[in-house]
């Protein structure tokens, strides 16, 4: 189905700088202290080796001995300064970077749960999970790397600035290191990423192998496939082994090539200063200085070059999480009056309706359901009945054709005018992890624990309930207390009647449960539709003849509408249903 095909854009690289640079602007004072530190801690550490070229100068000039003391505890100083000011401000450009990315993961899940649900769905639920799951962590892992990457990059400039005002021949002469760089660059950048991704490739391809056969244990055992399985496992073993091989020897290509543009670029100093002192336009003291100055620069230097990838890669996941908040959502209008309890009908006018690239499941549907009164929708699998339900209920918009909920078009309703005017249960329950009361509360959360009793008693879950460990303090959810599906049902009830909406569109909430829970959930289904305006996707018939009206739906048309006693006697398609219902 072209449904899974991502729809949902990546930034552009400057959309996506831009956006960080502004969560990132929304904390200046942690950004002036990040900046402030890093200077200051590569300021001092610069002033390491200068001060060691000075006291180089002062053992041959013959200085004294207070003056060698004076600059050794002056170097001791410095050094102590620049260890404490380094720490300092990695823990402070982490934290800026963390607090940026925490802002960042907020904007991307609000704007992921308030996107338009046809397009979530069609840009299928695994591209929007991995982009607030693996995209996320992929991000928040890099930040530690770009803390290191920040104030190397600092490091580098200021070392690079106090290389030039030693001697601006010296620094002149390390420019030869430049093209050794650019030449392993560019030969490692594109090598490196097919190597890590064979090398990711093939520890997936292990870890499958051995999922499958832990898996499939007993079919393994029954046919006597261990020996094979397990040879098979070793080769997928033996395959990952020599890709990470592979990946480590590309990286140790090119750390033996800073290697040697080090050694180059340390020749080329010693011997532009060498020069320089032969003819007196440079101390010992200023070569020893920018020789410590240029070693020191290796260090930092070579972090920029080796994360050179891994910040492509975050970069790359920024730009897929920039890309969902750049999708268009409808903006939450707080000053919009709440739909209130009032009665509140429910208009379709010539919708139709197709998914993605498919054909149309709904014809030119429409129909007038009136304040209070209960739609029962019938019909065959796949007649449009649950299609018809979710877009009275704006779970998604139709592609034709519109609705209005009591008056007012859906489109023009925000997010919260939406959830207050109709309360919708879908085929798919969920219960949330947290406790009961957590899960009840996410309907209303401001609702006195009086209130969720009595949204229990009307579902009939009150029993079940007050039956376990803690009651509503009982934690549910994946790995907690386990909730059967008719529970779940239940509880999707209770929240709608907690939610109190003046509309609710119920799909099948009493299709889960076996034949002991069906009545159970009909009464909950019944209880929770007294006195609102209802459309019920029915596939037991004694819901739908317990409705004011029925639709009997087929290949996306209504076929048949009227009192269900009234069908019955007309002897259309409706009374075959319930007479070979009743037999
Ligand atoms: N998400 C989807 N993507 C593509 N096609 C879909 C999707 N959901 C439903 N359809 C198709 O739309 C048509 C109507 O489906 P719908 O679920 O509305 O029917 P239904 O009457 O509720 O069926 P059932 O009783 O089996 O749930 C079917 O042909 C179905 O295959």
């Amino acid at each position: 189905m072209s449904a899974q095909t991502s729809v949902l854009p990546v930034a552009t690289g400057r959309t996506t700088l831009a956006t960080f640079w502004q969560s990132l602007r929304r904390h200046p004072a942690l950004g002036w202290a990040s900046v402030g530190t890093s200077l200051a801690a590569s300021g001092a550490a610069v002033v390491v080796p200068l001060l060691l070229g000075r006291l180089v100068d002062l053992v041959v000039a013959d200085g004294t001995t207070r003056s060698l003391l004076l600059t050794s505890a002056w170097i001791l100083g410095a050094g102590f300064a620049a260890a404490v000011l380094t720490g300092a401000s990695r823990w402070l450009v982490t934290e800026w970077g963390m607090r940026a990315c925490a802002d960042l993961r907020e904007e991307v899940l609000d704007h992921a749960l308030r996107m338009d649900s046809a397009r979530l769905e069609s840009a299928g639920s695994g591209d929007v999970a991995s982009r607030v799951t693996d995209d996320v962590e992929q991000v928040t892992d890099s930040i530690r790397l770009a803390a290191g990457v920040f104030t190397a990059l600092v490091t580098v400039l200021v070392t690079i600035a106090g290389f030039a005002a030693l001697d601006w021949r010296i620094a002149a002469a390390f420019l030869v290191v430049l093209p050794v760089h650019v030449f392993s660059l560019r030969r490692f950048t594109p090598r490196a990423k097919r190597l890590y991704a064979a090398e990711r490739q093939a520890a997936g391809v292990r870890t499958q192998r051995l999922l499958t056969t832990f898996g499939g244990m007993r079919t393994v055992h029954a046919y006597g496939m261990a020996q094979r399985q397990s040879q098979r496992v070793e080769r997928a073993s033996q395959d990952a082994a020599d890709a990470r091989l592979r990946a480590v020897r590309g990286f140790l290509w090119f750390a033996n090539m800073m290697n040697y543009a080090e050694a180059i670029g340390l020749t080329a100093v010693l011997l532009a200063g060498f020069l320089l002192v032969r003819a007196g336009d440079s101390s010992v003291g200023d070569v020893t200085a920018a020789a410590l100055l240029f070693h020191r620069l290796f260090g930092p230097l070579g972090m920029l070059l080796v994360s050179f990838n891994d910040v492509q890669s975050a970069g790359a996941a920024l730009a897929r999480l920039v890309g969902v908040i750049g999708v268009d959502v409808p903006a939450t209008r707080s000053g919009d009056a709440p739909a209130g309890r009032a009665a509140a009908g429910v208009t379709a006018k010539s919708v139709s309706h197709r998914y993605a690239d498919g054909p149309a499941v709904l014809h030119d549907v429409s129909i007038e359901i009136a304040a209070g009164e209960s739609l029962a929708i019938v019909g065959a699998s796949g007649a449009g009945k649950t299609t018809l339900a979710a877009i009275l209920g704006g779970v998604f918009p139709a592609t034709d054709g519109a609705v209005w909920l009591g008056g007012r078009l859906i489109g023009d309703l925000s997010p919260t005018d939406l959830r207050r005017t109709v309360g919708v249960v879908t085929q798919e329950v969920h219960v949330f992890a947290g406790t009961l009361a957590d899960d009840l509360r996410l309907a209303a959360p401001d609702a006195s624990e009086d209130d969720l009793h009595a949204a229990l008693r009307l579902v009939g879950a009150d029993g079940w309930v007050a039956a376990l460990p803690a009651g509503l303090a009982t934690p549910v959810g994946d790995g907690e207390h386990p909730v059967t599906p008719g529970q779940a049902q239940q509880l999707a009830l209770a929240r709608i009647a907690l939610l109190d909406p003046p509309i609710v569109v119920l799909d099948e909430a009493s299709a889960e449960a076996g034949s002991a829970g069906a009545h159970q959930l009909e009464l909950a289904s019944s209880a929770v539709i007294r006195g609102r305006t209802a459309i019920v996707v029915a596939h037991r018939l004694t819901q739908a003849h317990a409705c004011d009206r029925v639709a009997v739906m087929s290949r996306g048309r209504i076929v048949e509408l009227g009192r269900p006693d009234d069908l019955v006697a007309a002897g259309g398609r409706y009374a075959e249903l319930w007479a070979a219902w009743r037999r």
